[in-house]
């Protein structure tokens, strides 16, 4: 599991690092950003994984998300994977669309043809990409938590359902909460996993908290101004499931604010901070 150093630069008294491998779940080469903090030799930290949105690589949050100064301070080593497989023989979508295929990969493994042999982006952020970061970086196995932005943010909530041990916290910007009920995630489930709405449900929210999946409470943001909010993201469906599952949910529906990186950065160190809360000791 070799790792190729592509960039390092210092930080916040940390390195921001971006590094290149060969992965056996997509089959591509995969790039992927590391943020560790200032810590004494021989640490071990925690490590808050975030997963990325529509369009993105690892790149967008690492150079617009304002993580690293909170991350610093609160010794955290921060992680951000690509959305998806890329190159020049990985299948994307038919007509070039952006919310499906390349920068669009869902954290699903599909299973429909002919996606199934490198859309494997679910085994990739919980199997693969964290045996390597933990075989590379000094990072503290037991304490793990996961965030994420809009497709992200369903990833995020999504893998943190049905592995609630291994991430202690979980919290997201502007998620798809139900994308077996909104366009984006009805083309994605569709494309990646077939027709059948039963084999969407372990990776939709709100049908994963409906079928019994518990956890111990997240954080969510969304902006009032955000054009998505409406069709795509509907996080009055996620409030509806966790009251109904006695799940907390700290839902905070900022005005003004729309689906950007200006909405992310401005709200990127409450969620550290609530993050790092549940990664002491
Ligand atoms: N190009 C599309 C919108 C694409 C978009 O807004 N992508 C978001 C994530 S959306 C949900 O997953 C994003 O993070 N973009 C990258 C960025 O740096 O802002 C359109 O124009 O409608």
């Amino acid at each position: 599991m070799t790792i190729q150093t592509v960039s390092t630069n210092r930080s916040h008294g940390g390195v921001q690092g971006v590094y290149r491998h060969a992965s056996q779940a997509t089959g591509t080469d995969m790039v992927f950003s590391v943020y560790v903090p200032p810590h004494a030799d021989g640490a071990r930290l925690p490590v808050v994984w975030y997963l990325s949105g529509l369009t993105c690589t690892h790149a967008n949050v690492t150079e617009k998300g304002e993580f690293r100064r909170a991350c610093a301070e609160l010794g955290l080593i921060f992680v951000a994977p690509d959305t998806s497989p890329r190159g020049p023989d990985v299948p994307g979508d038919a007509n070039n669309a952006y919310d499906f295929g390349l920068g669009a990969g869902f954290y699903v493994d599909a299973t429909e043809a002919p996606f199934a042999r490198n859309y494997r982006m679910w085994s990739y952020v919980t199997d693969e990409l964290p045996k390597i970061v933990s075989g590379n970086f000094p990072l503290d196995a037991r304490r793990q938590s996961i965030m994420g932005h809009s497709m992200g943010g369903h990833g995020a909530l999504t893998v943190a359902l049905r592995n609630p041990h291994r991430y202690r916290a979980a919290s997201a910007f502007a998620p798809i909460v139900a994308p077996s009920q909104v366009p984006w995630g009805i083309k994605a489930l569709t494309g990646y996993l077939g027709p059948s709405k039963e084999a969407w449900r372990s990776h939709d929210t709100v049908a994963l908290i409906e079928d019994g999946a518990k956890y111990s409470g997240f954080l969510v943001d969304v902006g009032e101004a955000d054009n998505f909010l409406k069709e795509q993201l509907k996080p009055e469906l996620l409030q509806a499931a966790c009251t109904k599952a006695n799940i907390p949910l700290t839902l905070r529906r900022q005005p003004g604010y729309d689906h950007s990186y200006y909405f992310i950065s401005t709200f990127m160190s409450d969620h550290l901070r609530w993050h790092a809360e549940r990664l002491k000791g």
